[in-house]
């Protein structure tokens, strides 16, 4: 049987709404250890029967069998799988990839194969030795000349191997010498045993053949077998087949994006400023949501919630002693304060005791009321300190005008003694004045433009004594985290509690201010979209490019999934630099928009971290990949003769 087996193949072509038959039953065979060539007249369908063996053209009727297989039978991918394994092309126009060099031309037929590195690089370079192109085996196709670079071609054809060589007039651009020296290389080839097969207008080259078929209008009109063929075996080594190595796409698709590095530097750029719009809106907006939070921190703790009891008629309350004589003023029972305690999420409870209008400081002759006494707490900011510290067992602190109305100046008050008195009723609601003696531990500010004063709790129920026990007017309710405060606020008031705390004012805020920040970085987002529409049009631009270099890789035996591959490659390289130019530039404006910040409000509210940094570089990459979709799939679909033939 022959090794290739050609049966009335008949191939016609669409033509307006005709069709134009090209092959009219074609019947050849061949056999491995032959130098064929295929004459005839320009447009009798030597190239489209090449096609049609090579495995470029699935689209005609007959059968054509290659070692027993049949191609019509053969899925698309077998088809690919055959080219790169079975077959090597060598064109009239030498058709190698401009940007890649003589050694990278010869591996890329390799690069889609089982082959170690090593072995892949061991082989194209002793090819190309061999061939004598050893010493320009990093050069670029066009720094050879036309015989070099049909050598070059010739040895991507030998790289894997193959059986079956075609080669469409490969003397056709060369001078007599190099025309010579090629046929010389297609003669050795022979000569181990590979089939070649030749389409040729040159009588000089039919003359080296072993068999000459020749064609017109696409028939076979003659056969001259011109000497025996060379010696060959059956045995076949085919290389195996695997789809093209992501690291060679993202070589491949790097060079391209050297090759028109100011197109590509631009359209980053484009992409960049959305980038960077993106990640300043979200910068901003935490820094300024950390500012404002700082802000309230700083004065309100919005883990404490202040509550007092709204009940006036706990009976436990009206029962016990109420050392205050305001009536609006409720005491807080033990049970209530058990109540609060035992609270999910209530981590400590602190008691507070307010008295309004029932206080009094004297030294010497001078007595001052008091319009606010309370006791200190956690709460308590030491930011209304004007001079001197919180108050400690013992001690009180006094309201800046306080001390004005006792002492000349102000300050000489502190670590005096003085007389504190509080007005109440006893048991038989008699009114009573209970009095201490306390050191003056520093001057606040007023509270509400009034007199004040504070003492801590522990000295107020010594004051009282044995004689009753002191209940709190209010309790500072300590939440394990600040996303809580709302749940136990509102069990607080169902429990007959008032509070107020900056815990759910703070979440409210914080809330607005991230709906806020997402709408203004949804709309810089918008500009996302303008750099997609950039990088598509760019790809669209590069798939026309490499129409001829997609047609190269897709005879060598590129699947389409390995065209797409190389454009996804493409993008995901825009789409890193456009992340990186947009990250670096926000890290730019951010830090000259904090230096300007600092020095107007003594605030930086830009807010920058690596998360953005990543976030930003990571949906550049994710858009830039989905803008190439459409270019990625036009390329992966073109049709590899047609590309061949784009100029
Ligand atoms: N895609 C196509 N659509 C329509 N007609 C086509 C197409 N490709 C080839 N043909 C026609 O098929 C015929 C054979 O073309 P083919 O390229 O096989 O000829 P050829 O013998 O190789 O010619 P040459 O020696 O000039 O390369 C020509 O008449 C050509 O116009």
């Amino acid at each position: 049987m022959s090794f290739i087996k050609v049966n009335q193949v008949k191939k016609s072509f669409k033509l307006g709404r005709g069709q134009v038959q090209v092959l009219h039953g074609i019947d050849a065979s061949f056999e491995k250890g032959e130098l064929v060539s295929i004459l005839g007249e320009s447009g009798s369908g030597k190239s489209t029967l090449m096609n049609i063996l090579g495995g470029m053209d699935r689209d005609y009727q007959g059968d054509v069998s290659v070692d027993g297989e049949s191609l019509s039978t053969m899925s698309e991918s077998q088809l690919d799988d055959y080219r790169k394994a079975r077959i090597g092309f060598i064109f009239q126009s030498f058709n190698l990839i401009s940007h890649l060099t003589v050694l990278d031309n010869v591996l890329v037929t390799m690069e889609m194969t089982k082959l170690t590195r090593e072995e892949r690089t061991r082989r194209a370079t002793d090819i190309l030795t061999d061939i004598g192109l050893g010493d320009h085996l990093h050069k670029r196709p066009n720094q050879l000349s036309g015989g070099q670079k049909q050598r070059v071609a010739i040895a991507r054809a030998l790289s894997n191997d193959p059986d079956i060589i075609l080669a469409d007039e490969p003397t056709g651009a060369l001078d007599q010498e190099n025309s010579e020296q090629i046929m010389d290389l297609l003669e050795s080839i022979a000569k181990r045993g590979k089939l070649v097969i030749t389409v040729t207008h040159s009588e000089k080259v039919a003359a080296r053949s072993t068999r000459v078929i020749t064609m017109a209008d696409g028939r076979v009109i003659d056969v001259t077998q011109k000497q025996v063929a060379y010696e060959h075996t059956s045995e076949t080594t085919q290389v195996a087949s695997k789809s093209l190595n992501p690291l060679t796409a993202l070589k491949m698709a790097a060079n391209n994006v050297r090759i028109n590095i100011k197109r590509n530097l631009l359209v980053s750029f484009g992409g960049a400023i959305g980038i960077l719009s993106v990640i300043l809106m979200l910068a901003i907006g935490s820094g300024v949501t950390d500012y404002i939070n700082d802000q309230i921190n700083e004065s309100l703790n919005p883990t404490t919630i202040q509550v007092t009891s709204a009940s006036s008629d706990s009976s436990d309350a009206a029962e016990s002693f109420v050392p205050n004589p305001l009536p609006e003023t409720v005491a807080i029972s033990e049970e209530q304060r058990e109540i609060a305690q035992n609270l999910d999420h209530v981590v400590a409870v602190e008691d507070v005791y307010t008295a309004m209008l029932s206080t009094s400081v004297n030294l010497d002759e001078t007595t001052v009321d008091i319009v606010s006494f309370e006791t200190v707490s956690e709460t308590t900011s030491e930011d209304q300190l004007v001079a001197g510290a919180l108050p400690a067992d013992d001690e009180l602190l006094v309201s800046e005008g306080v001390a004005q109305k006792l002492v000349e100046d102000s300050t000489d008050l502190i670590g005096e003694t003085v007389f504190f008195y509080l007005n109440t009723t006893d048991d038989q609601n008699r009114p009573q004045v209970l009095e201490a003696e306390f050191v003056v531990s520093g001057l606040s500010e007023a509270r509400l433009n009034q007199d004040t004063a504070y003492a801590t709790y522990a000295d107020v129920e010594a004051l009282f004594g044995d004689e009753a026990t002191l209940l709190p007017t209010q309790l500072n309710i300590e939440v394990d985290d600040v996303a809580n405060v709302d749940a136990v606020t509102e069990a607080l008031e169902s429990e007959g509690f008032t509070g107020t705390g900056v815990g759910n004012i703070l979440s409210q805020v914080t809330m607005y201010l991230q709906m806020a920040t997402m709408l203004l970085a949804g709309i810089a987002a918008i500009s996302l979209i303008v750099s997609a529409i950039m990088i598509i049009v760019v790809l669209y631009i590069s798939v026309v490019e490499r129409t001829k270099e997609i047609g190269i890789l897709r005879a060598i035996g590129a699947r389409r999934k390995d065209i797409k591959r190389i454009f996804f490659a493409e993008a995901a390289i825009l789409g890193t630099i456009s992340g990186i130019i947009g990250v670096v530039g926000a890290y730019i404006v951010s830090i000259l928009g904090n230096n300007v910040m600092e020095q107007t409000f003594e605030a930086s509210l830009i807010s920058m971290n690596l998360g953005y940094a990543v976030i930003g570089i990571v949906v550049s990459i994710i858009i830039s990949i989905i803008a190439a979709m459409m270019p990625a799939a036009k390329a992966s679909k073109l049709d590899p003769i047609e590309s061949l033939r784009y100029e």
